[in-house]
């Protein structure tokens, strides 16, 4: 079957000669026109519609005895309805529909409903271009078998007759006398309308002579023969015998051209049908695939039209459907990505027909949002057109965890500051330059002093505050290329790329230590902040990073060591040092249990009577390899390795086992004081401890002083309290040491049992000369009076100190002037020296 011919239409074959007749019209009338139309059919109109149509097979039903019948109305006889077809359907919707309802001919109606022709079943066979179907089919099974053979002179009434009841379109007349056989059609018998005479012979009206065909014959020669001749009946006689077998009408043929191409047509659609559920059944599938998906699509246009999107799109970017078909995609844009962006995106698209990639759209309600993007191009079939499907993901939150993970991994989460990871790798990297271009690199170790007590005092969140307003000041003063990283806690490290000089990195270092000092505001409280500073240079104290950075932690480490505040370029002699502390920390615990620990003891004289007031007990560490150590070294150490409440206790037993020892050799000291550690006080055992002393030594409390710096009340204000008052009830003086130098908060002063302050060494020093400093001096003594507390002068050496003391009315001093701090065996002698000159 050839498709272009099933795609004709019924307007490219029918017949627009469309024989008709009023319904009044009498059956001769009706015939004659039939005839003169050489037409099988002629359509019957009532008023201007038609409404039945009579055929030449009709004529078998007439009721030929009526002497009247031919001029029967056509509409008596007439069948209808009459079966219509639009011209504008195909062939195959003809073929069907007169297959359907077994017809022969159709009233062809044109687009507004009018008649406009008629088609008949032969007419589409004759233009389907079916003739090879009927090559290989013999007509062996497809002749009538039934035929009716008539005598020459038997009457045509007889032959009506024949036709009628057997139900044959034609019968045959033999002609014995010529030997002859001849047909009468039904178009003969409706002819014989015109003239009616029912008692002629049939051979009268027959055709002769008649056309042979056997059985073995194909179809496709007996339809040549009948078309070739214009005849319409072939005898079919047996190939042996020669004996009339049967008869061949040309509706045998077509009914098998008919059937052939029915089946085809019916096989055709069939498969049709199957495709169509197919690719419904898919396409079926393909929506239920697309409305499922949790990722957004879009399916667009070459034009940019957009056609469909799924509920995932509309979900993830807050567009419903209606509110973006037709629309282009641009609609989405964020505006973030230039023209280029889109231009490789098409051009990869139209070269691999796929793009994939991360890009910034925006949401409805105007949010940008990240998303991973997969465009296809989809050639579209049996089209030129072609589609593109966007299929997406928003990756925004990954993107942020990422960038999350990123920031956790190199950068320092309260001050956003490069981590130790990332300075390892800058500093690497710097290295490396450096080397290859020749230039010096200075690494620098920046330790916050007193950083705990800020913590302590003031809760976390100040310290924190602390911490990141240090690292904005010292970014702040950072050229590009160099880094700040923050290492933890109150560690910083700087990189200095591009050193010119060593001096730069000495003024830079200054630089950083006048900015921390200047205060620092944390919520209400205002504090000043100092640090330690040691840095190392490349190439000279080290060459990879990780000796740069333990010579600058070197270096910041005797910053400490000196005083705090302070900067110090790395000397390989700290290292010594620094090796030193190490092996200090391994000794220190065996010192304890070997008794290396000394007490050394330094007189307070009174300014007024000129006598020995009180002793402190000052703690000496005589290390049997590294000979005196001083207590500004090693206490550091024992507060660092939590053994300080241990050095301490054994202090205060000591302590009071030597007052005693002093007392039974008649010594008139009315006080000996202890310095306890901020450590031991907060532990909340420092009273009981004393107790036991004092009970051990038989000693009174009021022989004894204890001396306490301001951080030991810092951590815990009111556990503080409760040791001093528990001390005061024992009769144990308290002493304020160091007072002047952290951050003399005068609300200690009131709030707690204090007695004694004791004026820090450092503002002794530059009295009386240094303006400022004299004027401090004065108005704590001032401030000591009023609030009834004695005071101490720490490290008097000079005799215009004294004088300058004595002058403001302070109490108590102690220096070298007086006495250096004496070994327990040499006291006695100083004593009673002092005795005898006081
Ligand atoms: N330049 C100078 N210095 C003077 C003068 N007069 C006294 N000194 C020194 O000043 C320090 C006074 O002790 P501190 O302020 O309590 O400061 C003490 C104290 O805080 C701590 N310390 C000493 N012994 C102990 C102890 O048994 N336990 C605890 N927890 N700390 C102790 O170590 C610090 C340092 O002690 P030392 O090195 O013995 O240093 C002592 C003493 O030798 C002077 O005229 N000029």
């Amino acid at each position: 079957m050839e498709t272009d011919n099933r795609q004709l239409q019924v307007k490219d074959i029918f017949s627009n000669q469309l024989v008709s007749c009023s319904w009044h019209t009498p059956l001769t009338d009706a015939v004659k026109q039939m005839k003169a139309h050489q037409v099988s059919a002629i359509f019957v109109l009532k008023g201007d519609d038609i409404a039945g149509i009579w055929t030449e097979s009709d004529c078998v039903k007439l009721n030929f005895e009526n002497p009247t019948f031919t001029h029967t109305p056509i509409g008596a006889l007439m069948a209808s309805p009459v079966h219509a077809i639009g011209i504008d359907k195909t062939l195959g919707e003809a073929t069907i529909k007169f297959h359907q309802l077994a017809i022969r001919h159709l009233l062809v109606k044109d687009e507004n409903k009018q008649a406009v022709g008629v088609v008949s079943l032969s007419d589409i066979v004759r233009n389907q271009g079916l003739d090879h179907y009927l090559h290989f089919r013999p007509i062996e099974d497809h002749f009538e078998r039934k035929v009716c053979i008539l005598k020459s002179d038997d009457c045509i009434s007889r032959a009506i007759e024949v036709m009628k009841s057997q139900r044959v379109t034609a019968v045959l007349v033999y002609n014995q006398a010529l030997e002859q056989y001849g047909i009468v059609t039904q178009r003969d018998i409706a002819y014989m309308v015109l003239n009616p005479d029912w008692q002629i012979p049939c051979w009268q009206l027959s055709s002769y002579p008649m056309h042979y065909v056997t059985p073995s014959d194909s179809l496709f020669d007996a339809y040549r023969l009948m078309t070739t001749k214009s005849i319409r009946h072939l005898v079919v006689k047996d190939a042996n015998t020669h004996e009339v077998i049967g008869l061949l009408g040309l509706k045998n043929v077509l009914t098998e051209i008919e059937t052939a191409y029915c089946s085809e047509l019916e096989k055709v659609l069939a498969q049709r049908d199957i495709a169509l559920q197919k690719s419904e059944k898919n396409l079926y599938l393909a929506n239920r695939i697309i409305d499922a998906s949790l990722d957004g699509i879009m399916i667009t246009r070459s034009t940019g039209e957009i056609i469909q999107v799924n509920p995932a799109f509309s979900a993830l970017t807050g567009f419903h459907d209606y509110e973006v078909l037709g629309k282009d995609p641009s609609m989405l844009s964020s505006g973030l990505h230039g023209e280029e962006y889109y231009q490789q995106m098409w051009q990869q698209l139209s070269e691999k027909g796929v793009w994939q990639g991360e890009i910034c759209n925006r949401k409805k309600n105007g949010d940008v949002y990240v998303e991973w993007l997969t465009i296809i191009e989809i050639k579209e079939p049996y089209s030129e057109d072609v589609l593109y499907a966007a299929i997406f993901s928003d990756i925004t939150e990954r993107k942020n965890a990422e960038e999350k993970i990123v920031r956790l991994a190199y950068f320092d989460e309260l001050t956003s500051l490069p981590n130790r990871r990332l300075f390892h790798d800058r500093l690497s990297m710097a290295l490396a330059s450096a080397h290859r271009d020749a230039q010096t690199l200075a690494v620098m170790f920046i330790d916050l002093d007193r950083f705990k007590e800020v913590n302590d005092s003031l809760g976390h969140s100040a310290g924190d505050q602390l911490l990141v307003q240090v690292s904005e000041r010292i970014k702040a003063m950072l050229k590009e290329g160099d880094t700040l990283a923050r290492l933890g806690g109150d560690e910083f490290v700087i990189l200095l790329t591009e050193v010119k000089d060593i001096d730069g990195v000495v003024s830079f270092a200054n630089r950083i230590l006048q900015q921390l000092s200047m205060p620092f505001e944390l919520g209400e409280v205002c504090v000043a902040a100092t640090a330690s500073i040691g840095a190392a240079i490349y190439p000279e104290d080290g060459l990879d990073s990780e000796t740069l950075l333990k010579h600058a932690d070197v270096a910041m480490y005797r910053s400490k060591e000196i005083g705090r505040n302070s900067f110090q370029l790395y000397k390989a002699s700290m290292n010594a040092r620094s090796l030193e502390r190490l092996s200090m920390l391994s000794r220190f615990q065996s010192a304890l249990e070997n008794s290396e620990f000394e007490l050394y003891f330094q007189p307070l004289q009174c300014l007024t009577s000129s006598r020995i007031n009180s002793v402190e007990c000052l703690l000496r560490w005589q290390d049997p390899n590294l000979g005196m150590i001083s207590p500004a070294q090693f206490i550091p150490l024992a507060e660092e390795l939590g053994l300080i409440t241990q050095l301490d206790k054994w202090v205060v037993n000591r302590a009071c086992e030597q007052m005693a020892f002093w007392h039974s050799q008649g010594a008139e000291i009315r006080r000996i004081a202890i310095n306890i550690s901020a450590q031991f006080l907060s532990q909340g055992d420092l009273a009981l401890t004393v107790a036991n002393a004092l009970t051990k030594h038989r000693l009174k409390g009021q022989y004894l002083e204890i001396e306490l710096t301001e951080s030991s009340f810092i951590s815990n204000l009111h556990e503080a309290k409760m040791q001093l008052k528990q001390l005061k009830s024992l009769g144990v003086s308290i002493a304020l040491d160091d007072f002047g130098t952290g951050y003399s908060a005068l609300s200690y002063l009131t709030k707690l049992p204090i007695d004694i302050l004791k004026i820090d060494a450092s503002f002794i020093a530059k009295i009386p000369d240094e303006y400022g400093n004299s004027e401090i001096v004065s108005a704590i003594i001032a401030m000591a009076k009023a609030l009834n507390l004695q005071v101490v002068a720490e490290g008097v050496e000079k005799p215009e100190q004294r004088q300058f003391l004595q002058k403001l009315g302070c109490h108590t001093l102690q220096g070298y002037l007086f006495c250096k701090p004496l070994a327990a065996n040499n006291w006695m002698n100083f004593y009673n020296s002092a005795k005898l000159t006081s």
